[in-house]
């Protein structure tokens, strides 16, 4: 083992044509540290992965070293791969239906010789070894499909160590914990704290200033693409110190915009069932918004997609103003015709065109109302599209690139505008402030109950405690398919309760 850093990039610049992502970065990833990486939306931090996962070649001038070797102008993922960089993706990347070794073997198994086979045997012994390492007693053979949360992260966090020598390598978690419910976090920090104790080291980007603040040592914080101040040690600086580099402002993280439900008649949703959900009665009056949440495998995220058309529902109904909508035959055009939209939680394969515009995507629910077979209208698509971008302060701020080129949480925001510029009669929304940074989370939050304060009935449903706290009037709390808990302008920790206590009685209105 070397004195030199495990991972140390010094003056790194991408550019995007005229648009200059990074611009002279300096970063410094030591031994046995997790090393978090912070910044606005747009800030460049997906770049800097992409740099560092061999996606992108980085402007010339640019240097990276691994164990104190210059990789060179150009890496490739597999000088990366081979120079022990390893990331860790939103979600963890995993085959659900391929087993623990065949996800920890991909892309590294070497075949025999002559046969080209893979020695399956040897495979599973290499993860067994990796995941005793971990400290894990989950079986090689077992089905990822199968798996818990938490353990699912202690494969991908296993997949990432096979190419590094114990106490050397660098795991780069790319906002890898998003997705992971409370009750899995620890098991996941606790599997991280154990990699870098023997010497490993990680690079955390993550927009949760909660986490950074939790589990890193140090912190270097990307504004516009440059370093904004020195890299700091975690344990000096604050949650608001750190979002103040970010931002430039002061941001409120408790953010309340609750709104007073309108006396209009409710959505009544009944005997929903698909394949989780077991008969789910639920009512939501216009100008309300309801929070839905649980742990993982009782329903309640299957609920977005049942209810608006996008999944095809074993049963249930839903009413609108005396219309009822049969939720086991009607697809998604007559659910939208009817006034439901959604807000999916994948937004790369199935909230967004990723090849259209901003502009377009923005407008693409209304084109067929208010344009004509021969006619678009511009002049309405730029005023939703202007009012979008600068109500949810989409950088940069273009309606005419493909919305592809815009970062991950500037994507989100285009989303949720396309449907914030329409009046749905009920708006359903999953993870509505997955990817974005604080201050937009500030924004999207504000944007929903201004939303709600026109009359929309809003369904919200999130993992993120302080999210339903922020803008829900009521909370439903789902275990094994059923609503256990109905939860009314309930604090974060009530929810967290609600959803890892035990089964309490149904909360008097
Ligand atoms: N392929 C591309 N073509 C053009 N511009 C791009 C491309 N990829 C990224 N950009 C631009 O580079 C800048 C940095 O984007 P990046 O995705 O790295 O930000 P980020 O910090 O990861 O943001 P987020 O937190 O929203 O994911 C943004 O202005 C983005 O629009």
């Amino acid at each position: 083992m070397t004195d030199a850093a495990p991972l140390e990039v010094v003056g790194l610049s991408k550019s995007f044509g005229s648009v200059k992502a990074l611009r002279d970065v300096d970063l410094t990833v030591r031994r046995g540290e997790v090393h978090g990486l912070v910044g606005q939306n747009g800030s460049g931090k997906s770049t800097l992965v992409k740099v560092l996962a061999g996606y992108h070649a980085p402007d010339r001038g640019s240097v990276i070293k691994v164990e104190g070797k210059d990789l060179g102008a150009q890496p490739k993922l597999r000088h990366m791969r081979e120079a022990g960089i390893a990331i860790v993706h939103q979600d963890f990347g995993l085959v659900l239906n391929k087993s623990v070794a065949e996800n920890i073997a991909v892309g590294s198994f070497v075949p025999a010789r002559w046969s080209r086979r893979v020695n399956w045997r040897r495979e599973e012994q290499v993860a067994a070894d990796l995941l005793s390492r971990l400290e894990s007693h989950i079986d090689p053979r077992a089905m990822i499909e199968d798996l818990s949360p938490a353990d699912r992260s202690i494969v991908a966090i296993a997949r990432a160590l096979r190419n590094q020598r114990p106490g050397s390598g660098v795991i780069v978690l790319d906002e890898s914990t998003r997705a992971l419910p409370k009750d899995a976090l620890e098991d996941f920090y606790r599997t991280l704290r154990g990699v870098v104790a023997a010497g490993g080291s990680a690079l955390m980007i993550s927009h949760n200033l909660e986490e950074i603040m939790q589990v890193t040592d140090r912190v270097t914080v990307l504004r516009d693409g440059a370093k904004s101040g020195p890299t700091m040690t975690t344990r000096d600086s604050s949650e608001a110190e750190i979002a103040l580099l970010m931002l430039g402002k002061i941001v409120t993280q408790d953010v309340h915009t609750r709104v007073n439900e309108s006396p209009r008649a409710p959505i009544q949703v009944r005997g929903l069932s698909g394949r989780l959900l077991t008969g789910a009665d639920l009512t939501v009056r216009p100008g309300e918004v309801l929070g839905v949440s649980g742990v993982a495998g009782s329903g309640w995220d299957e609920l977005p997609y049942l209810l608006t058309g996008a999944r095809r529902a074993s049963s249930g109904t839903v009413e609108i103003d005396g219309r009822v909508i049969d939720l086991s035959t009607a697809g998604p055009a007559r659910c939208i015709a009817a006034g439901l939209a959604l807000l999916p939680e994948h937004r790369i394969d199935h909230g967004l065109a990723m090849t259209l515009t901003v502009a377009e995507n923005i407008t693409l629910p209304r084109v067929r109302r208010r344009g004509s077979p021969w006619h678009i209208g511009r002049r309405w698509q730029r005023r939703e599209t202007d009012a979008v971008l600068d109500g949810l302060d989409v950088r940069p701020r273009r309606a005419d690139i493909p919305v592809g080129q815009l970062s991950g949480g500037n994507q989100q925001k285009v989303m949720l505008g396309k449907w914030l510029e329409g009046q749905p009669e009920l708006l359903v929304l999953h993870e509505p402030t997955q990817a974005v940074d604080v201050g937009a989370r500030e924004d999207i939050l504000k944007a929903i109950a201004a939303i709600a304060g026109r009359g929309v009935a809003v369904v919200v449903a999130s993992i993120q405690p302080a999210d339903l706290a922020a803008v829900c009037n009521r909370v439903l709390i789902f275990h094994s398919g059923r609503v256990t808990h109905e939860l009314f302008a309930p604090a974060p920790d009530d929810i967290v309760d609600a959803v890892y206590g035990g089964h309490l009685e149904l909360q008097e209105g």
